[in-house]
């Protein structure tokens, strides 16, 4: 079974792709992005290509490339570069986890098929395993963000006997606010090694409490650093600071999200 040099934990950047005003991959500034996320946010794990890489919006010859670049230039410098490799198409899917291990990935995640999806549970089990086995050494990571892939699947659900199926599994990303399936994820997994990353920033408190063991999300980029500040009030059980620090993160989001995105 794969398992990762120590447990994806603490805060994972869900990297933005740098583009040029061209619309082309801007590759010059992923070295930089690195240095600022370890130096100035104090984050050293990335989710690479996901919903805020806009992976899904990118061809597979792109999407090869900025994992390659990530790799790169995170190597020695951050702890774990996750690679979401989910696809519509099963082949585009398992070449891109073929290709996260040949460059030396930490693990691929994989959110469910979305226009064709997958009705029940054995059939979205199948499509990660065939996922997962293309890079059989490789950590891999559910990806639950069921109000875009339209997958409503419970994540509680997928996860009963999911390492029979997958055994390279280790760990979900939960992108919901369904706070009663994620915490019925932790309880009824208590006896694996799982990792639990919690993906709405804006109420990762909740999650602490419910035992997220991390966080993925996109505020992580610029927001690092305060976030972590929570993280460590909740660890020294200072409540009242991990709240007020979950208070201010709220604020920003709010007025961002009152904005429109
Ligand atoms: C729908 C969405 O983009 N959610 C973000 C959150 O980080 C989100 O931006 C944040 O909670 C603010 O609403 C992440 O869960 C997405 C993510 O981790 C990714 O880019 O793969």
């Amino acid at each position: 079974m794969a398992s990762p040099k120590k447990k994806l934990q603490g805060l994972v950047a869900a990297t933005i792709t740098p583009m040029t005003e061209h619309g082309e991959i801007n590759f010059s500034v992923i070295g930089q992005y690195v240095d600022y996320l370890v130096e100035e946010q104090g984050v050293k794990n990335i989710f690479v290509n996901g919903t805020t890489g806009e992976g899904l919006s990118l061809s597979v010859s792109e999407r090869r490339q900025v994992a390659e670049e990530w790799v790169a230039k995170g190597r020695n410098k951050l702890d774990q570069v996750v690679i979401h490799v989910g696809a519509l198409s099963l082949k585009d899917s398992q070449e891109l986890a073929r290709h996260a291990a040949e460059i030396g990935a930490d693990g691929i995640a994989v959110i469910a098929p979305f226009f064709l999806k997958p009705r029940n549970k054995d059939i979205l089990i199948n499509f990660l395993k065939e996922v997962a086995t293309a890079a059989p050494a490789l950590p891999f990571y559910y990806y639950h963000i069921p109000a875009l892939t339209g997958v409503k699947i419970r994540a509680e659900e997928l996860l009963d006997g999911i390492q029979d199926k997958i055994p390279t599994f280790q760990g979900l990303k939960f992108s919901d606010t369904d706070l009663l399936d994620f915490g019925q994820c932790v309880d009824q997994n208590r006896q694996q090694q799982f990792a639990f990353l919690f993906g709405v920033d804006e109420q990762l408190l909740s999650a602490l409490v419910m035992g997220a063991t991390g966080a993925v999300g996109s505020t992580y980029n610029y927001m690092g650093k305060k976030t972590n500040q929570m993280l460590e009030a909740f660890e020294r059980k200072d409540f009242s600071s991990a709240l007020n620090h979950q208070f201010c993160i709220q604020r920003f989001i709010n007025f961002v999200l009152k904005l429109g995105r």
